[in-house]
């Protein structure tokens, strides 16, 4: 069982994630969020770092939903790194760049940049890929195609295509929340001194549908002054109207009150399945 698989190709924002705290060598690509995870809990990576949450775009569903539904992994650490998104095209198409037939980029990405695509460039189609890397080799592998990519400086760089107009996202503001996640609760040691633990549940409530059990869920940690840094429902998949929790804590999990906490949700009829305790890593943007 060896490296830690992400999600690639390299120079994928995951991939640059994934660099700020591993070594390059020891990083394995992956096609898919699905494949990094699965790889951790057959146990044939040790570890695997896929994007969670972005500060435009909200959540990766995929990643919430696999860790919910299909494995049992846990956190060992987040990593929060600052995005820029570029279009970018094959250097045979520079001179023509706003003739492209179509913009190739991962969803979030596309998302992230949807005002810019709309004012810009409202003709020219978009197609979702894996990546934003995948996306970026794909124009360096057809140089016949009249197409670009939205990613970022690294892969331009990795793939030999030319950057046409820069920072394209929406907003300033633009991060994203990657974690490592392993097949055991073991956490990468505090990066700083000031940095905050948080632990990460995901809550099921009670199948019965009685009045108010979100806010006696809610009074669980108010009382005990447990500070949630997130709360955020997805579907569970059984029907309209059936919904998990994702609560991030900013709070150990061995802590009195969090063993509290956990004993009493789970007498109100509420299934906790925790991800485990973990700090935040940040990194400087490429
Ligand atoms: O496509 C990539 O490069 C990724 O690492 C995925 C991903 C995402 O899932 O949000 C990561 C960061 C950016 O927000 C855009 C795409």
């Amino acid at each position: 069982m060896t490296g830690i698989a992400y999600l690639g190709p390299e120079a994928s924002f995951t991939h640059l994630a994934a660099k700020s705290i591993y070594p390059a060598d020891s990083l394995v690509p992956m096609r898919t969020i699905p494949e990094c995870i699965e790889a951790v809990s057959q146990q044939k990576a040790s570890l695997a770092v896929v994007p969670v949450e972005n500060a435009l775009e909200g959540t990766v569903p995929l990643t919430i939903d696999y860790l919910f539904h299909e494995a049992d992994v846990y956190i060992q650490a987040e990593i929060l790194a600052p995005i820029a998104q570029h279009l970018m095209v094959h250097p045979d198409h520079v001179k023509h760049w706003d003739r492209v037939e179509t913009i190739y980029s991962h969803p979030h990405a596309l998302a992230q940049c949807h005002k810019y695509l709309s004012y810009r460039l409202s003709n020219v189609p978009t197609e979702q890929y894996s990546s934003t890397a995948a996306a970026a080799k794909l124009c360096a592998e057809h140089p016949e195609l009249a197409i670009a990519a939205i990613a970022n400086e690294t892969a331009a760089h990795e793939y030999g295509l030319v950057i046409v107009e820069r920072d394209i996202h929406d907003f300033h503001f633009n991060h994203t929340r990657f974690l490592v996640l392993g097949s055991k609760k073991d956490r990468l040691e505090r990066p700083t001194k000031k940095e905050q633990i948080k632990t990460t549940w995901m809550l099921k409530l009670p199948q019965d549908d009685r009045p108010g059990i979100l806010h006696q869920v809610l009074s669980v940690f108010a009382w005990r002054r447990l500070n949630l840094s997130k709360i955020e429902s997805r579907p569970l998949k059984t029907g309209l109207g059936h919904y998990f929790f994702i609560v991030d804590i900013l709070e150990e999990e061995d802590h009195i009150m969090m063993k509290g906490a956990a004993e009493e949700l789970t007498f109100l009829g509420c299934t906790v399945k925790t991800l485990g305790s973990y700090y935040t890593y940040e990194t400087e943007s490429e």
